[in-house]
């Protein structure tokens, strides 16, 4: 826990491309002024002979690193992991990542939301079977089933007709492709944070275009086009992202926090459309683990709060349970003495259960285990 003169350390792994845009001067600067210190994890060293660390902030997979935070795990078994990886693999397929939406029950009488219809293609032949397609129709979007953060699981096609559907390589999703307007939300979330922000997305497809001679159209991260690539384009001058109405931040936040409990995840954000044929209809349609913080306003101050909340948070409970183990064993000792038996315990204090007396202080403490 805190280490000298009550200060913090916060180990981050990271790729190159986010250590830049995240780890910012002014998010080092702000975390420093409020005792938090971020330290870069030396990758060409086991993380367990770093640290110390109060919390580990990562983005990074990989059966050599699970099992790195795991050793860690266990020796500093009061470090917070941000975030656990079981817990961020399963948004590293596009049905898992949206099964815990279709699980989660908000009350809401205005709005309400899903995901679109979806099937899932292992293979070419499966791709043109009408079975298969009973559910869906064009235009769909082609995704690939693994949303691992390569640049190959970004690649996209929009396909409008049964010929598009030749280009596909499985195992891919198909997901009907709503029209939304042209306009995408994506709300960031960290912790009991949330802040929804709109960024352009496709544009909606029309009857004309399905019956047009074009067949698919491929793209990748449209809504993370540079300003100068979606201002040459003609899609975007057509939209109008200033007019579009933000989705009520309550229910937002409802579902924000439906998921960080479902997936047990404090770090991630998550795409939205609203159906342009209900209005009050919103499909949650990608899911990412850790996203690109430093584009959201204020980003420093919001993860620097978080941090805090996190590692005070974290002491707090530390102080609390030896104080609690504390107040037992002297429960326990006087029992001891005076030849009772102790029945009451405390509802965090687990496993202390010497179900008699014992003579000696010695032997007691060796029973107490937390
Ligand atoms: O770096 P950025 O700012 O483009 O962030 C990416 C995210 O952009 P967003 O914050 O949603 O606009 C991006 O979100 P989208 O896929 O564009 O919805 C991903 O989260 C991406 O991570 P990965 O490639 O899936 O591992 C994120 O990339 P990494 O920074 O994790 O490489
Ligand atoms: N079902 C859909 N209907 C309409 N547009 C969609 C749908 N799914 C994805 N899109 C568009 O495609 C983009 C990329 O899809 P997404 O699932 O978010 O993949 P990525 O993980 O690469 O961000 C979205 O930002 C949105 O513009
Ligand atoms: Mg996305
Ligand atoms: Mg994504």
């Amino acid at each position: 826990m805190a280490g000298e003169g009550g200060r913090f350390g916060i180990g981050y792994a990271l790729l190159p491309k986010k250590e830049n845009s995240f780890v910012r001067e002014s998010l080092v600067k702000l975390a420093r002024s409020r005792g938090i210190d971020l330290v870069k994890i030396d990758m060409g060293r086991p993380l367990v002979d770093q640290g110390p660390f109060d919390c580990v902030l990562h983005k990074l997979y990989g059966e050599d690193w699970k099992s790195q935070l795991e050793d860690f795990r266990s020796r500093n078994p009061n470090a917070v992991i941000l975030d656990s990886p079981v817990a961020i693999e399963r948004l590293h397929n596009r049905i898992s990542m949206l099964q815990v939406v279709s699980e989660l029950k908000i009350e809401n009488q205005s709005e309400t939301f899903g995901i679109p219809k979806q099937i899932v293609i292992y293979d070419r032949e499966t791709l043109f079977d009408s079975q298969a397609w009973e559910l869906l129709k064009f235009p769909v979007i082609a995704k690939p089933l693994v949303a691992d953060g390569s640049a190959k699981s970004h690649k996209m096609a929009l396909v409008y007709n049964h010929e598009g559907l030749n280009k596909l390589k499985p195992p891919i999703v198909l997901q009907e492709f709503v029209n939304h307007g042209g306009v995408i939300f994506k709300v960031y979330v960290v912790g009991e944070y949330v802040k929804c922000v709109k960024r352009k997305s496709l544009p909606d497809v029309s009857e004309e275009k399905l019956n047009s001679l074009e067949s698919s159209l491929s793209f990748s991260q449209v809504s993370n086009l540079a300003t100068h690539q979606k201002s040459d384009d003609k899609y975007y001058k057509m939209m109008h992202l200033e007019d579009t109405e933000l989705p009520p931040q309550s229910f937002m936040a409802d579902i924000a926090k439906g998921l960080r409990k479902a997936m047990n995840l404090n770090l991630f954000n998550f795409d939205v459309i609203r159906d342009t044929r209900f209005g009050n209809r919103y499909l949650i349609i990608d899911i990412n683990y850790f996203p690109g913080y430093a584009k959201m306003p204020g980003y420093e101050t919001v993860l620097t709060d978080f941090f805090c909340d996190m590692v005070y948070r974290k002491e707090r409970e530390v102080v609390v349970e030896k104080n609690l183990v504390e107040e037992y064993t002297q429960e326990v000792l006087v029992a001891a003495t005076d030849g009772r038996q102790v029945l009451s315990c405390e509802k965090e204090v687990r496993k202390i259960v010497p179900n008699s007396c014992c003579s000696d202080g010695e032997e007691m403490e060796n029973s107490i285990q937390v």
